[in-house]
């Protein structure tokens, strides 16, 4: 695997204030990286920094082996920046949008002709083509903007918090568009304060906290930090019998809820765990297997780190 962004000891300050306090990680050709973090942990200063928009104040980032700070001009070729501030023109059509912008990239004439045709497809914009960009919904100018975006044929691009501010429909289908981009072999370098947008599309994750990486790998191997599946046995208006049951299985008992969390090692652990019951007379409400989600590990990892 080829690494297409090389991160090393990455700092940002401001004034007084350490916003990144050197940060490092790779990203492999063809795949999507997300770093995650709550509001103002740093994605977006990380992202610009990237994308040559501003400075480090040390460390160094290098995007197809060219040094962001001594070759800005061969980087900004493989790249492009979308998210949170949109470059489209309010007052143009999608397709005069996606025309101005492909001039001002130096694409000629007819590039540009054949690439906004194709990206008013691939972006689900042709009927709205003709229509001016403040008619559209967030949905839309979000898929613009990252169609203007593709103009270049990019090798890698920015995404920051595409999602944040869609309602779900649209962010599922924003979720989609991003998994086809992938799919062509476009490196995707993906910010997110959902933990769950980051499990769906990441091959490997990044949790950005307090201006440093606390933790990464894929989000498989994340999830394996905070433990094991779980079963949740639900004994809804059995208050005696979840009174039983806590004693018979070793779990964490939910007064409240009158659930039983139980560690699920194996498919025979959880045949006996139900016969117990059963054997017993109890039958529950309802079972479910709880897979660890990244909020597990997000919380995991900031509570660990607080107290070293
Ligand atoms: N130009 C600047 N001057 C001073 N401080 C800044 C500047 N830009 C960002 N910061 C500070 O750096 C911190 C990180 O900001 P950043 O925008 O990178 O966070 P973020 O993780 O992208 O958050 P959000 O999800 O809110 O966009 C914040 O505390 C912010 O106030």
């Amino acid at each position: 695997m080829e690494t297409v962004i090389s991160v090393k000891d990455l700092e940002k300050v401001y004034g007084n204030h350490s916003v990144l306090k050197g940060i490092s990680f790779e990203v492999e050709r063809g795949s999507v990286f997300s770093l995650l973090g709550e509001n103002g942990a740093g994605k977006t200063t990380t992202v610009h920094i990237l994308s040559t928009l501003i400075s480090a104040t040390s460390g160094s980032v290098l995007i197809g082996g060219y040094d962001t700070r001594k070759d800005t001009d061969n980087v900004k070729k493989r790249i492009s920046l979308t998210g949170q501030y949109a470059a489209v023109d309010e007052l143009l059509t999608g397709k005069e949008n996606l025309m101005m912008m492909g001039r001002l990239n130096h694409l000629d004439r007819q590039t540009v002709k054949k690439r906004t045709v194709e990206l008013l497809h691939q972006f689900d914009l042709v009927n709205a083509a003709n229509k001016s960009v403040k008619t559209y919904s967030g949905g839309m100018r979000r898929r613009l903007d990252i169609a203007i975006s593709l103009l270049a044929s990019p090798e890698v691009i920015f995404l920051d918090e595409p999602t944040t501010g869609l309602d779900p429909r649209s962010r599922n289908n924003m979720w989609k568009l991003i998994q086809e981009l992938s799919n062509k072999g476009v490196t995707i370098f993906l910010t997110t304060q959902y933990l769950e947008e980051a499990d769906q599309l990441a091959d490997k994750i990044a949790i950005l906290h307090e201006g440093k990486i606390v933790e990464q790998g894929p989000a498989e191997a994340l999830k394996k930090l905070v433990g094991e599946e779980k079963l949740e046995i639900n004994l809804a208006n059995q208050k005696e019998n979840w009174s039983i049951a806590k004693q018979l299985l070793a779990g964490k008992a939910d007064e409240k809820n009158l659930t039983i969390l139980v560690p699920l090692s194996s498919v025979n652990n959880l045949r006996e765990q139900l016969q117990l019951l059963h054997e017993n007379g109890i039958e529950p409400a309802s079972i479910s297997i709880r897979k660890p989600t990244l909020d597990d590990v997000f919380m995991q990892i900031t509570k660990n780190k607080k107290y070293e």
